[in-house]
């Protein structure tokens, strides 16, 4: 029987997907797909103040349900016993409070309903104001702490959220024994780990958003963090000190677990990144491409030789860490934080009236309302993609700020906020829609500039993820707002198979990641090229975007007409 079956799985933000590939060549035997069920009820959320929490028991549920829905639809006998290995990755920075045990404090009863305590997703910008605080300290620290991470910190990320969850709750910091990212917690679980301190941290998550590097020799001093607010004392030394790359064993798959899947305890569980990094690999990387995972928001990754960057810092990113991506190489990480957010926000706003419209008409059956909904739901991105792509552009169109969940790159400043100028009587839902996606174009030029002015040259672009998948219209813009091609990525899964890539190689069936990324690659689907005729049109266009966003910012007074 052949052995070589490995699962990757991928926690995006409204669902988790899990893939059984067998490794020896990377076909793909089954898939499944979950939808968190608090989530999508919008449970413990806010949208207007930016609280964004989800249940462990959504992530918790969803990986028993897709794991053992996979081994069924596999078809093949024993499945379970075949099973070499799983590799998760999550998204980020989505930590939570756990006990001395490692146990969520949302799973225990006393918290089970407390937003506090559960997992703060990456978007979640409640902690601006305590990510402005650690800007504003490290500019009097001897020791530029913020070095590696683009020389900002962001409310994205793991200090600012622990800041803030320890101002607001008190009853959730004095229960807090240590902090967790998502992608480290789910293999402590799989693992059985049974004390907090034997959580296994990957070098992905510790290095983009804890502020931990080799060089400053681990995490920052107690006192770093005292200064900032003495709520922080003693909670660096109930942390790590160690981290791994995704190639490496985190252990074994407990007997409970085992148990729960139907696996058998041989399985190795790899240690876990961000969805982006595994992403990346599992859309063949290479070195100076910038390989973007363009979804609800974009994760632009780049590797380089460590011998090549040597010194270079790039400012204004989402940092750069040693293994975050392959190891041995240096991992960028920029991004948006809003891409597909952006286009759901409009149909949203143009859906309503509808939505009221149908609950407002009397006597209309239920199921003939929810048929309606879902239908408009389903295909509005598709029809005003189809009446944008007619529409021709000058200089004075609608022109459109990407920032709705603020900046994350260049220069993260999540308090920002979108904008659309140069309405007028003619301004339809195509026109603000094509806007908005080609901000988000201008959004993914201004991040490939950063790069190159600070010294990192961008030789080609890779498109990944369910935007780059599903929209020809907006992969053709952004060929053109780039004036470079972009190649996009024949799998539907590139993060959940980059986690199965780096599943085999921590169950060593492969040396390198590398070598994984090369049997087990599906390789690309299809190559958008710029259009001659629309680069100089966007060219122009682009600078008037640079100087709307300088204004948006306060920089600059208003040098365009709009
Ligand atoms: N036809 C479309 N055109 C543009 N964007 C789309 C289209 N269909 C879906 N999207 C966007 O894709 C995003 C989801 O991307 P996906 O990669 O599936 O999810 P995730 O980011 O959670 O991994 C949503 O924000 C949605 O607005
Ligand atoms: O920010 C990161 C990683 O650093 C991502 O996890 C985050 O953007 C979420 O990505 P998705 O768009 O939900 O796939």
């Amino acid at each position: 029987m052949n052995e070589s079956y490995v699962i990757g799985i991928d926690y995006g933000s409204d669902s988790v997907r899990s893939v059984l590939v067998d490794a020896i060549n990377g076909e793909e035997i089954s898939s499944s797909v979950f939808y968190y069920p608090r989530w999508k009820r919008g449970e413990y959320c806010d949208a207007a103040s930016s609280q964004f929490r989800q249940h462990p028991l959504d992530y918790i549920e969803g990986l028993e349900a897709t794991v053992k829905d996979c081994l069924q639809k596999s078809g093949i006998a024993n499945i379970g016993q075949a099973v070499r290995a799983i590799s998760v990755d999550t998204t980020g920075s989505t930590p939570i409070a756990v006990n001395e045990q490692g146990v969520p404090l949302a799973l225990l009863d006393e918290f089970k309903d407390n937003p506090n305590a559960m997992f703060v997703l990456w978007k979640d910008h409640t902690a601006v104001k305590e990510a402005k605080e650690i800007n504003d300290y490290n500019e009097t620290s001897a020791v530029d702490y913020l070095k590696y991470v683009g020389g900002v910190y962001s409310s994205e990320w793991f200090w600012a959220k622990l800041l803030h969850i320890f101002r607001v709750d008190g009853q959730v910091r004095k229960a807090t024994f240590s902090w967790v990212e998502h992608c480290d917690y789910i293999p402590f679980l799989l693992t059985g780990g049974t004390h907090a301190s034997a959580i296994k941290r990957g070098v992905c998550s510790a290095g983009h958003k804890s502020l931990w590097a080799a060089a400053f020799g681990g995490l920052p001093p107690n006192a770093f963090f005292t200064d900032i607010d003495p709520l922080l004392d003693g909670v660096v030394d109930r942390l790590f000190s160690e981290t791994y790359t995704a190639d490496k064993p985190a252990g074994n798959l407990s007997t409970e677990w085992a148990e729960r899947l139907g696996l058998s305890t041989s399985v190795i569980v790899g240690i876990g990144a961000f969805d982006c990094h595994m992403g990346a690999v599992g859309g063949q990387i290479e070195p100076y491409y910038l390989s973007k995972v363009m979804g609800t928001s974009t994760c632009d990754m780049l590797v380089a030789p460590k011998e090549e960057v040597q010194d270079t810092l790039v400012k204004g990113i989402c940092g750069q860490v040693d293994g975050s991506i392959i190891p041995g190489m240096i991992g960028m990480e920029a991004g948006q934080s809003a891409f597909g957010d952006a286009y759901a926000w409009l149909k949203q706003v143009l859906l309503w009236p509808a939505k009221q419209a149908l609950q407002d008409v009397e006597g209309l059956n239920d199921d003939v309302r929810e048929q309606v909904v879902n239908g408009l739901e389903e295909t509005l991105l598709v029809s005003l993609s189809k009446k944008a792509a007619e529409l021709s552009v000058t200089a004075t169109s609608e022109l459109a700020i990407d920032w709705l969940n603020g900046r994350r790159t260049p220069d993260a400043d999540q308090s920002l906020k979108g904008a659309i100028t140069g309405l007028h009587l003619g301004t339809d839902a195509p026109r603000i829609f094509r806007a908005i996606v080609e901000a988000t174009c201008f959004g993914a030029k201004a991040i490939v500039d950063r790069f190159v002015d600070q010294g990192i040259p961008v030789k080609g672009l890779i498109g990944l993820g369910g935007v780059a998948k599903k929209s020809p219209f907006i992969m053709q813009m952004m060929a053109n707002v780039m004036n470079m091609p972009i190649r996009i990525h024949k799998s539907e899964q590139t993060c959940a198979i980059g986690a199965a890539m780096f599943a085999a190689t921590a169950a060593g069936l492969y040396d390198r990641v590398e070598d994984a990324m090369k049997t087990m690659g599906q390789g690309f689907e299809c190559t958008y090229v710029p259009e001659e005729k629309w680069v100089p049109i966007y060219a122009e266009r682009y600078e008037r975007y640079k100087a709307l966003g300088a204004f948006i910012e306060g920089k600059e007074s208003l040098a365009i007409t709009v």
